[in-house]
């Protein structure tokens, strides 16, 4: 796993970027000989102003003149093409590589098992996936071909300064360790003040998404001027500590100006006198070539720093992204079995099983169903009902014992085969911001508008999709907010219906709804579980009453089994179970 290894620079993990690079290398070498064009460009320019001063200017050789001038022109012209296309390719293999890199990041997450869900911050997964890519892409947008055009200036300006005048370029040289100095304090203070900003940045961003997320509550409970109160708080650090960052800015400019411009001064001064003094007669245009050589030398070293700052965390967010790519948490999928012609028997033997190890959940679990057999489990809260379902479709893989599906371990099935012949109708639908056909079918697009439409008569729900505006173009917005629960379950039971699974699990809803959506997943649920094998977690009394046998269970353990008749005689836990579940429908009933 990649590490962040507090080294200042990790060139394996350097090198592991780069590699993201080679599809593209074409660009990569372009950009790079950009750079170094760039460079030449920039050093010609004085040397050219040079030339213009000495040996035209001072001698009135007007064709020489005007030829240096349009040389300039032409340099001028390179350059500006040369800076334009350096730009736009160091920013296109920024944006290539996270493009690259967030769709293997996404393909690895698509495989993660429910574990590593279970334990990860949703919040930090899709800061790694969005906002740790942008850093990454800044690696070559503004770090590393930068810093390495920014070196080849700064070498090249100094070169010709040394061979120009080793006397003005020892003067200019004398001047580097204060410039050197104030960059080093002014990137140690930015550093600090950045940091509070991003801190301040992350408290506003889970303030706002905390509020927004839970409004009901702030209004119910009329929090509106505590909280309100309480942002103006959050608001106010984070102006400051922005505030911070642009006075540190506005300091160290203007001195980083005045000390460039000293340089600039002791230039001019020394050459001058050695000119007056006549140790050196061609000063004059070495004078003005070193007036653009000091700015090529002083204005990458003082934004090189920053260069570097962006190129470590890059590669910060790197080892990040690097880490979860290199996390092995799939669920392993060695089985060679299709279960395209489902029978629907299913086996749990002895079966044991803990989310978190050593705390068991499941304590030796052991029941059969019997192919078109309608089982509901019920039990009390935290018994183990979802976990069994979580088991059967292979969300987590148990610790001993044996699950089988037609009389074969369901490890021995593909992962996609088992689940694709499972249907799976949950409690707390989840629906994604599309319209209600999107959602039913999941965006296939060979399945035709009327397979979805005979489907919802069959189950009973078409009349009810009709009746939202726009019919299976309503879009139910984010997680299906435009509908209420009830409702969203009648979408999932017409989305595992169209499957046409040889299994279905159905969590039902604990949720109370209206009489007619109640009698709405009546239908429906007859007609889903009709003619095959369904396990049901039950929370209402029509289905207990209705299936082939109940299960029973407490703390992990099946402690009764047998229909609802059966296990009413036995006065036992089911019972119990009863009296304080389903009396009060009864009655109402
Ligand atoms: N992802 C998880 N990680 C760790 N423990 C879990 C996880 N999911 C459930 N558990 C634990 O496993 C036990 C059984 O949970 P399960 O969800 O199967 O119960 P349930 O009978 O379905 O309850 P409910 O009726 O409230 O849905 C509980 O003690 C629960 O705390």
């Amino acid at each position: 796993m990649a590490k962040e290894t507090g080294k200042a620079f990790d060139l394996t993990l350097f090198r592991r970027v780069m590699a993201f690079t080679r599809p593209y290398r074409a660009t990569f070498l372009g950009t790079a000989f950009a750079a170094i064009l760039l460079t030449a460009f920039a050093v010609v320019t004085p040397m050219l102003l040079r030339e213009i001063i000495d040996n035209a200017i001072k001698v009135q050789d007007q064709p020489y003149l005007l030829n240096l001038c349009l040389a300039m022109l032409g340099v001028l012209i390179g350059q500006v093409v040369c800076q334009l296309l350096f730009t736009y390719y160091a920013n296109w293999l920024g944006e290539s590589v996270i493009r690259d890199m967030r769709v293997k990041l996404f393909r690895r997450m698509l495989g993660f098992r429910m574990e590593y869900y279970n334990k990860s911050s949703i919040g930090v997964l899709v800061t790694r996936a969005v906002a740790d890519m942008q850093r990454i892409g800044e690696i070559f947008s503004q770090g590393f071909f930068m810093i390495v055009a920014d070196l080849l200036k700064m070498l090249a300006a100094s070169a010709v300064m040394l061979i120009w005048n080793w006397r003005l370029a020892l003067i200019v040289f004398a001047i580097l360790p204060i410039i050197l100095y104030a960059t080093r304090v002014f990137q140690k203070k930015m550093k600090s003040a950045f940091a509070e900003v991003r801190a301040q940045v992350s408290r506003l961003n889970s303030f706002v998404q905390e509020r927004l997320t839970g409004m009901k509550i702030v209004q119910l409970f009329n929090r509106e001027a505590t909280e309100s109160r309480k942002f103006r708080d959050i608001n106010k650090k984070h102006q400051d500590a922005w505030l911070k960052t642009v006075w540190y800015n506005s300091f160290f400019f203007p001195i980083a100006e005045i000390v460039t411009s000293i340089a600039i001064g002791l230039v001019a001064w020394y050459g001058g006198l050695q000119n007056i003094s006549n140790i050196q007669t061609e000063n004059m245009g070495i004078i003005f070539g070193f007036i653009l050589l000091i700015e090529m030398l002083f204005r990458p070293l003082r934004q090189i720093a920053d260069k570097f700052n962006t190129l470590q965390m890059g590669m910060v967010a790197a080892g990040r992204v690097f880490g979860i790519l290199d996390t092995e948490s799939r669920i392993e999928d060695a089985g060679t079995l299709n279960l395209d012609h489902v029978e629907g028997a299913i086996e749990f033997k002895d079966v044991h099983f803990s989310y978190v190890p050593d705390e068991e959940v499941l304590h030796g679990i052991s029941f059969s169903v019997q192919p078109g057999e309608k089982v509901a489990i019920v039990g009390a809260t935290g018994a183990g009902k979802s976990t069994i379902i979580n088991l059967l479709n292979r969300f987590y893989d148990i610790q001993s014992g044996e699950i089988r599906i037609d009389g074969t371990n369901i490890r021995e099935y593909q992962l996609a085969s088992l689940r694709g012949n499972i249907a799976v109708v949950l409690q707390d639908v989840f629906l994604f911001a599309d319209t209600i056909g999107n959602n039913i079918t999941l965006q296939d697009p060979e399945i035709p508008q009327e397979d979805i439409e005979s489907a919802a008569r069959a189950i009973g729900v078409h009349e009810f999709i009709s009746s939202l505006p726009g019919g299976y173009s309503y879009n139910v917005k984010e997680r299906g907010s435009m509908l209420s629960s009830g409702q969203r379950q009648l979408i999932a039971f017409l989305r595992a219906y169209m499957r046409n699974p040889g299994i279905l699990v159905l969590d039902e809803a604990t949720s109370s709804v209206d009489t007619y959506t109640e009698q709405l997943i009546q239908k429906a649920t007859e007609k889903v579980t009709e003619g095959r094998t369904s396990i049901i977690i039950a929370h209402r009394l029509a289905t207990v009453k209705k299936v082939d046998k109940i299960l029973v269970m407490d703390a992990g353990h099946i402690v009764e089994t047998g229909t609802h008749k059966e296990l009413l005689k036995k006065k036992g836990y089911y019972s119990k179970l009863y009296e304080a579940q389903f009396m009060a429908e009864e009655e109402l009933a």
